[in-house]
């Protein structure tokens, strides 16, 4: 089993990552998960923060030599803008007049959309900055450096993923669109929404550029489509062992993700059953399915095909026309807090669904196939995949090559 978890507050020194229960001798550096959480920071409409703040990356433990030992891989990615926030969110106590002024100012506006109102009830606050500070999706590169070291463990067994922008508001790829593969990854990246579709990717630059002017903010929707997915990751057995449970967990678990679809999700709803699913045909190789509807799982199991799950981001909360609040200090009426804020975050939100993807497939992959070894997990998955009887073999399913 693969347990991960994270710490750090958005202006805090760095966040802590850890990853446990990957086998041994999976490649990896730095500059890999460097690659990917400088992807994370990319996107037409994010704010100024992602332009001057650095991620400063450090392996603390679980790798020697560009390999996994086994142990549990430990990530800090440091803040440099620490310096400015050391006593606002010093963790040894601080004399209260160094505060109530500037960054240190108490934060009795709550934001609509964000985690600042319920926090101060729940956790017994008088004001939002303890709430807000990890409720930030700051926390979401701490989870990208991990999804980071998934991916080089699943490249291992052929198995890769790509995530790219479907919508921007109203803005959206065209239904008949090709997806793209892996391959397509840099293109994707060089694309100012991340999205495969440059005419649309025009059309959205534009939607941003007109929030921006309206001081407003935009939602959207990202695709992940993972490729050379094993069938039988995941289980019918158990509401929680189900693939796509887990995957929609995962996503929904991304700030400001509000939705997410399993291949066609709610499409699927307003067609027949005769044509909502993915009929079974004879192959040349083995078993076809004439569609991929379902998007790569059936029954809480992955199929085989693609895996495509999408995730819907609502608008960024803190919009520059500010929304209505209340001082909590004086009872009055306010505009809740801003200072800053991305227009859309969705290029970003989609790097970060890439991670939660990669994570969820990892796991699912060392609960069906095991190894203390990277080399171990690949024997299990080829002996697996050789195991599978003629008359139930589907064509093209994966496999490590
Ligand atoms: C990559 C990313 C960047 C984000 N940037 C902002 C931002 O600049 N301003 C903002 O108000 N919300 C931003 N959010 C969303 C908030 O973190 C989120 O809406 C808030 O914590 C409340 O959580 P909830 O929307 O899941 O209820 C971002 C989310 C992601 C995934
Ligand atoms: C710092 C990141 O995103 C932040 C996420 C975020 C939020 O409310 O979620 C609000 C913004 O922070 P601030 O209010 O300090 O400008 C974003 O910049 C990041 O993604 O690294």
């Amino acid at each position: 089993m693969l347990r991960w978890l994270t710490a750090g507050e958005s202006h805090g020194p760095e966040l802590v990552a850890i990853l446990e229960g990957l086998p041994a001798g999976i490649p990896i550096s730095l500059d890999t998960v460097r690659e990917d959480l400088a992807r994370r920071k990319l996107g037409y409409g994010r704010g100024a923060r992602m332009k001057f703040e650095q991620d400063e990356l450090t392996f603390s433990g679980g790798v020697r030599h560009g390999l996994t030992l086994g142990s549990p891989v430990a990530i800090r990615v440091g803040n440099t803008e620490w310096p400015k926030w050391q006593e606002v969110m010093s963790p040894e106590p601080i004399d209260p007049a160094k505060l109530g002024r500037g960054r240190g100012a108490l934060l009795t506006r709550p934001r609509p959309g964000h985690a600042d109102l319920v926090g101060m009830q729940k956790y017994g606050f008088d004001e939002a900055r303890p709430v807000l500070e990890r409720a930030s999706a700051r926390e979401t590169a701490a989870r990208v450096a991990l999804g980071a070291v998934a991916k080089a463990f699943l490249a291992e067994l052929g198995i890769t993923t790509v995530a790219h922008t479907l919508s921007i508001g109203p803005v959206r790829v065209p239904e008949d669109a090709a997806l793209p593969t892996p391959a397509d990854l840099a293109v994707i990246d060089a694309d100012p929404l991340r999205c495969f579709d440059p005419e649309t990717s025009a059309a959205m630059v534009a939607e941003v550029d007109d929030a921006h002017k309206t001081g407003d903010t935009l939602g959207g929707v990202v695709e992940v489509l993972a490729y050379g997915v094993p069938p039988g990751l995941g289980s019918h057995v158990h509401w929680d062992r189900r693939l796509d449970a887990q995957l929609a967990a995962a996503l929904m678990g991304i700030q400001a993700i509000k939705g997410v679809e399993v291949g066609d999700g709610f499409e699927t709803t307003r067609r027949r059953g005769s044509a909502a699913h993915d009929e079974l045909v004879p192959g040349a190789d083995g078993i076809e399915r004439t569609s991929d509807r379902a998007g790569g799982t059936e029954g809480g199991m992955s199929t085989g095909t693609i895996l495509r799950v999408r995730a819907g981001m609502k608008p960024i909360a803190t919009v520059p026309h500010a929304l209505a609040s209340i001082d909590v200090a004086t009872g009055e009426v306010a505009a809740a807090h801003h200072q800053r804020s991305d227009v859309s975050a969705v290029p970003a939100a989609g790097v970060v669904a890439e991670a939660m993807v990669a994570l969820v497939l990892a796991n699912a992959v060392l609960e069906k196939f095991g190894g203390d070894s990277v080399t171990e997990t690949k024997r299990n998955l080829e002996g697996y995949l050789a195991a599978i009887p003629d008359a139930l073999r589907t064509a093209g399913a994966s496999g490590v090559e």
